[in-house]
């Protein structure tokens, strides 16, 4: 019996045989019979093709429904209650990037205070998720709803705007990492340049305008020299994929409150580290590297330089999250138009006290009672910075920034987290 793709599309010559010693109205007949046939195969062609795209674009329909985690009315109703005050004048904040390192600390001082919060991460995989999901139930259990959803859904931020006339959005969420931007550029892309665009596209959208707080970062001053950094120095020579992203970021966030009056402050964070931190940074990565036995890789510099970094701990950072947000301004404009000029800034938050990298596995070494194997490495070309070193007199002339945490003692506060975390002998750890 011949198979359906042989008799819709017959290749061999063969197949289709003409009688020759039949009448005409014979082959009429078998003419008109066989394109009948090829009618009704046609026919029905058409209808699996018809069926099989309408069942295609039910189950991509039902993709989007299973995977959204959003929406409905009990979540509208979540939403709303997460971003309630509880303090006479208190702010309504979206924080991105909540189930991150420096969202999770920053939403939970923000609740603490009385502000309302609603938090927003996609809880991508560059570092091991569950830490991102157990950071979520931290904030859960203090009332603290985080969405989870992309920067780049473009209905997922109208319809947070929609629910709630956010005063201010701490916008955290970023493809972090200097080192990472080699192997996956378009992750930086992705989140620090288009879902900046689109948060902010939101933003000057909505009526009223809130007022913008993001992460920028120390990268920006990239092979500059002149130390310590200022936010007056030159940051047009980005040393990494990351640090070019982070520095368009201030070109992009200038223009939205050049054009629509959106009122924006840039934080340049120096090297933050602390409990709940990023298990992709040295000052983790070597903790457990330490505690497995492995050997550690420190990097170093030109003529056998050390490098040095201005180690800044979460909670002054927090302190200078909340200080920005404080004094940030008010967006002029709504509905996507600018009423009048609105405050635009950027300030460095650092320790102010660089300190070198073997320094910092002394002091892991002393916490955790463990020596340290150290393999020490000429510094790769991949985007790394010798030093960096902030000058914050800026941030603290604005809103009283004034770091108050050591490397030691903010090291000592990490360690003791990590083992109540992860354990001591755990080999699986992230
Ligand atoms: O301030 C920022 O704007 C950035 O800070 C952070 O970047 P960095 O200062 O590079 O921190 P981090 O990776 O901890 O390396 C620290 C030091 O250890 C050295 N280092 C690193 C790894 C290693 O295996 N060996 C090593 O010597 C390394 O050469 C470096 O000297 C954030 O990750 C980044 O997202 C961004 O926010």
């Amino acid at each position: 019996m011949p198979s359906l793709e042989d008799e819709l599309f017959p290749s061999t010559p063969g197949k289709f045989k003409i009688d020759r010693g039949h009448n005409i109205n014979r082959q009429f007949h078998r003419c008109f019979a066989s394109t009948s046939t090829m009618f009704i195969w046609a026919l029905f062609l058409i209808a699996l093709t018809a069926s099989y795209l309408s069942f295609q674009s039910f189950v991509d329909s039902g993709n989007r429904y299973f995977t959204a985690s959003w929406g409905g009315i009990q979540w509208e109703k979540q939403i709303r209650n997460s971003a309630k005050t509880n303090r006479p004048g208190g702010m309504s904040v979206l924080v991105t990037g909540a189930a991150g390192f420096i969202g999770s600390h920053v939403s939970l001082a923000l609740k603490k205070r009385g502000d309302g919060v609603v938090g927003l991460d996609n809880f991508n995989n560059y570092y091991d998720p569950s830490l991102k999901k157990a950071r979520q139930s931290l904030l859960h259990s203090q009332a603290i709803l985080v969405v989870e959803g992309d920067l780049n859904d473009v209905k997922l931020m109208a319809k947070l705007f929609d629910l709630v006339a956010f005063t201010h959005v701490m916008h955290l969420a970023a493809q972090a990492g200097v080192r990472y931007a080699m192997e996956n550029p378009s992750s930086y892309v992705h989140s620090n340049i288009a879902g900046l665009v689109t948060l902010l596209e939101t933003c000057k959208s909505a009526n009223p305008q809130p007022a913008i707080v993001w992460a920028s970062s120390s990268s920006v001053y990239g092979l500059n020299d002149k130390v310590p950094f200022s936010e007056l120095d030159r940051t047009d020579q980005p040393a990494s994929l990351y640090a070019a992203t982070k520095k368009a970021g201030e070109e992009i966030t200038h223009t939205y409150n050049h054009i629509y009056g959106l009122a924006i402050t840039g934080l340049r964070f120096f090297t933050v580290y602390g409990p709940w931190g990023r298990p992709d940074m040295a000052y983790f990565s070597f903790t457990r590297n330490i505690l497995q036995g492995k050997t550690i890789t420190i990097y170093r510099g030109k003529n056998k330089a050390d490098l040095a970094r201005d180690f800044t701990y979460i909670d002054d950072i927090v302190k200078g999250c909340l200080g920005s947000l404080d004094t940030s301004g008010r967006s002029t404009g709504s509905g996507g138009k600018k009423r009048g000029p609105a405050p635009y800034r950027n300030f460095n938050l650092g320790n102010t006290t660089p300190v070198k990298v073997p320094t910092l596995v002394n002091i892991l070494e002393k916490h955790l009672r463990v020596k340290a194997k150290r393999k020490i490495m000429e510094m790769p070309g991949n985007g790394d910075v010798p030093y960096t070193h902030a000058n914050i007199s800026l941030a603290r002339r604005e809103f009283g920034y004034k770091p108050t945490t050591d490397l030691q003692t903010g090291l000592k506060k990490f360690v003791r987290w990590y083992l109540s975390y992860y354990g001591y002998n755990r080999k699986d750890v992230w």
